[in-house]
């Protein structure tokens, strides 16, 4: 049995049109892989594939050598396989603390927390301000997340994440909207993550995918066209047309 995320010849299709074919990937305890590819290659549909969103036409899931396939979404999440919150299920008007306290909340369940003990409030507390350490987001903690940067309210989304415990955790676009005098704060906090959490990462900015990756999936066509390292990634071709195919035939 392998530790972490396996996935085997994963497939699915919308009608008659392959979104994903025939995916096999690897997340280990501490991996750092990201997936890249064109518009529509289908790396939403992997990792809905993975959070159970999506079912599959056929292909494996386990986790830790467990079948998570009958898991639906909240039990995978219980599982320890989480995906970022999205900037639209932030709390605006709550503060940033507020905000990783309702991440709290659902991870131990709503109904249980109405009966929580003094000291599970206080060890809550305790895991907050632990999280906005590591995100350095200390100062921020008492604003109101509608007063933060852009940048700072999606480090905001990844510690809400991190509050739910995950052991692997799905970065969906990490740096989309933020600036990019601030994107630094994301690679920053990305590289600041637990070293036992596997990570996948998926990213249209190639800047950060290069400096925080250390495996690159390379998806085409619902296809893997190639896995590797960062540099064996760059130095192929077949990439560098897909990236760069659109210049060389202006
Ligand atoms: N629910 C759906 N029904 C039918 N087709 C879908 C559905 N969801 C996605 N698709 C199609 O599946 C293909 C893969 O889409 P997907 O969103 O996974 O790609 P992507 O790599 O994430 O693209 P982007 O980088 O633009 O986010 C696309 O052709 C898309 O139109």
């Amino acid at each position: 049995m392998s530790a972490g995320l396996q996935v085997r010849g994963l497939q699915k299709s919308f009608g008659g049109i392959i979104v994903a074919d025939d995916i096999n990937v690897d997340l280990a305890p501490g991996a750092r892989v990201a997936l890249i590819g064109p518009n529509g290659a289908g790396k939403t549909t992997f990792s809905s594939l993975i959070t159970g969103k999506l079912t599959p036409n056929a292909g494996e899931i386990t986790l830790d050598g467990q079948d998570i396939r009958p898991l639906g979404e909240a039990d995978r999440v219980k599982a320890g396989i989480a995906k970022t919150f999205q900037i639209t299920t932030l709390f605006r008007d709550l503060t940033v603390r507020d905000n990783l306290r309702l991440a709290a909340q659902e991870r131990d369940g709503r109904a249980r927390a109405w009966f929580k003990r003094a000291d599970s409030w206080a060890e809550v507390e305790r895991e907050i301000d632990a999280q906005l350490a590591a995100f350095r987001l200390e100062a921020l903690g008492d604003k109101r997340v509608s007063d933060l940067a852009y940048g700072q309210q999606r480090l905001v989304e990844m510690a809400m994440t991190l509050m739910l415990k995950p052991r692997v955790l799905i970065l969906d676009e990490p740096a989309a909207g933020v600036p990019s005098s601030d994107s630094h704060l994301i690679t920053d906090a990305i590289e600041r993550l637990p070293d036992d959490l596997a990570v996948l990462i998926i990213e249209h900015d190639m800047k950060l995918v290069f400096r925080v990756a250390r495996s690159i999936i390379v998806l085409v066509n619902g296809r893997i066209l190639t896995q590797g390292a960062p540099n064996e990634i760059a130095a192929d071709e077949r990439v560098r047309d897909l990236y760069l195919g659109a210049r060389h035939h202006d």
